[in-house]
């Protein structure tokens, strides 16, 4: 990455700093962009879901590992649970999505509390053997009488295809059935899958983040107290594929410590640490062990850091400064927090980072793990809250004695409730996927760049005022 003119940045930058300049570009098609990582993680994409409590769990898990991002289960949850949850994500079919299910005498009530579970919009009624016998969408239950039976109002001429069926013969058979769900049957014609015909389109664009046996990959997280070789093991025996070792100071003995202790659990695993934002912090945790260290303090969504300590830093230029350093070493960054548009991703991966972390973006969708709320006006949200909230931090010390919790509770560094708008044109965390990796994929034309690496290289940065960065925003409604 250069500075454009060689300007000489004389303050720290922000995202909304900065700009990228286009460049005389040899790249013919924004699909001969490769957008794999290359910091040992297995991702085709450079996208990691946070670890928060409201954004990820195993819908996110799944359908984000299909499009080849990683997300990472957060820190509160239960070894038990992530065991549960590794198992499940993994014997999940790589490239159709996992069906909803009912039966024929079933409510239309249980239908449209099920449906906005999954962005495909649609529930597949099965037999006792779960053969499919029909689909049910919201349309179908419009107008309905809540208690009637879905068998009554399914479609009962669904698109059923063998499991084996290539994306672009899914994508061809629904639209010459004017259908929008396709459903997979098993050699033994059972319920195996479902499809929407832009699930084939992305099925033929993204590539899944897959195992060496072939199965979807998930990260988790680990904090920095209490036993942590022995929660490092029980994740590696669950069948984690990724260990990222969190914390709000990252640049902490504790962190040293924890990061050897997983390094007694598994040399050669993937690990991931942080939060830090110098070269020094960089240097410090990967000598310990770290693959990768994680950048961002302060800027996240939910957080409250710099407003109540003072401490932070400006992320393009944290980004910017660690990635040079890790880089040197032969080590990898992730930038970690205050993504809102495309431009921050590609702008972190210029930056140097290898994989950019989103949470509270993504909360907003149908696959983060919180129920779909209605506000006063009928618009759908979702809640998101930071996981130095009091809400999260008395989910977390649960089991401590309430004098600990109380003086826990003390140390409140996050927004313990925000409402994360569902758009009603992008549901779905893979809308919000397909719009960063198709402006990622243009950036890198831009710069002429073929893949992420020289996306960094040939990246060509300039600073900009405040009133350059509002130049850059559409106006929908004119001026
Ligand atoms: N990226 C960011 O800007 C931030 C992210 N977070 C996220 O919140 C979650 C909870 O993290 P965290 O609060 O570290 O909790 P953890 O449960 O990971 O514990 C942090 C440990 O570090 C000690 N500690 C020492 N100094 C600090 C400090 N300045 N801030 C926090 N802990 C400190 C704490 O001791 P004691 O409690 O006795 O002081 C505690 O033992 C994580 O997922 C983290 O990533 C939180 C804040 C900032
Ligand atoms: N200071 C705090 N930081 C938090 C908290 N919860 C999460 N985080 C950090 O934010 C990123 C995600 O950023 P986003 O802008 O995409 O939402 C996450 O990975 C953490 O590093 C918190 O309570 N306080
Ligand atoms: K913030």
């Amino acid at each position: 990455m250069q500075f454009l003119n060689g300007q000489e940045p004389s303050t720290d930058l922000t995202y909304d700093d900065v700009f990228l300049a286009p460049r005389r570009s040899g790249v013919e098609s924004r699909f001969d962009v490769d957008l794999a990582t290359s910091d040992g993680t297995g991702a085709t994409l450079p996208i990691v879901v946070a670890n928060m409590t409201a954004v990820a769990g195993r819908r996110m898990a799944e359908t984000v590992a299909r499009r080849g991002g990683l997300v990472v289960l957060p820190q509160d949850v239960d070894t038990s649970a992530v065991a549960e949850i590794v198992s499940w994500v993994k014997t999940r079919h790589p490239l159709w999505d996992t069906p909803l299910a009912l039966h024929s005498d079933d409510a239309v009530a249980d239908a449209l509390n099920l449906l906005p579970k999954r962005a495909h919009g649609a529930l597949v009624v099965v037999d006792d053997e779960d053969k499919p016998l029909g689909v049910v969408d919201e349309a179908a239950c419009t107008g309905v009488d809540r208690f009637a039976r879905v068998g009554e109002v399914a479609d009962a001429h669904p698109v059923v295809l063998p499991l084996e069926t290539d994306s672009r013969e899914v994508f061809e058979q629904l639209h010459k059935q004017g259908r929008t769900v396709a459903i997979a049957v098993d050699a033994d014609g059972r319920l195996a899958g479902i499809m929407t015909k832009k699930g084939a389109l992305r099925a033929a664009i993204y590539t899944p983040a897959l195992d060496a046996e072939g199965r979807l990959r998930v990260a988790a997280a680990v904090g920095v107290n209490g036993d942590v070789a022995a929660k490092a093991s029980a994740l590696l025996d669950a069948g984690v594929d990724t260990l990222v070792v969190d914390t709000a100071h990252g640049h902490q003995e504790k962190m040293i410590a924890a990061l050897k202790a997983v390094r007694s659990a598994s040399p050669t695993v993937p690990v991931v640490a942080g939060n830090v934002v110098t070269a020094e912090g960089v240097r410090d945790l990967i000598d310990a062990g770290a693959d990768v260290v994680k950048v961002g303090v302060g800027p996240g969504a939910m957080c409250t850091t710099r407003m109540m300590t003072g401490v932070g830093r400006p992320q393009f230029s944290a980004v910017a400064e660690c990635a040079a350093e890790a880089r040197r070493l032969g080590k990898h960054v992730w930038a970690d927090g205050g993504v809102r548009h495309p431009r921050d991703v590609a702008l972190a991966l210029a930056a140097g980072a290898s994989s950019v972390m989103v949470g509270s973006w993504f909360a907003g969708t149908y696959e983060s793990p919180g129920d779909l709320q209605r506000d006063e006006h009928g618009r759908a949200y979702k809640e998101s809250f930071g996981m130095a909230s009091k809400r999260a931090v008395s989910a977390r010390t649960r089991t401590d004695s309430p004098y600990d919790q109380a003086r826990k509770a003390l140390f409140e560094e996050g927004i313990s409730s925000s409402r994360m708008r569902i758009d009603p044109q992008n549901p779905g965390v893979e809308d919000l996927l397909d719009q960063i990796t198709s402006g990622v994929r243009s950036s890198c034309t831009y710069a002429g760049a073929h893949t992420l690496a020289e996306f960094h290289e040939r990246a060509l940065v300039g600073i900009q005022s405040a009133a350059g960065f509002a130049e850059g925003r559409p106006l929908p409604s004119g001026w």
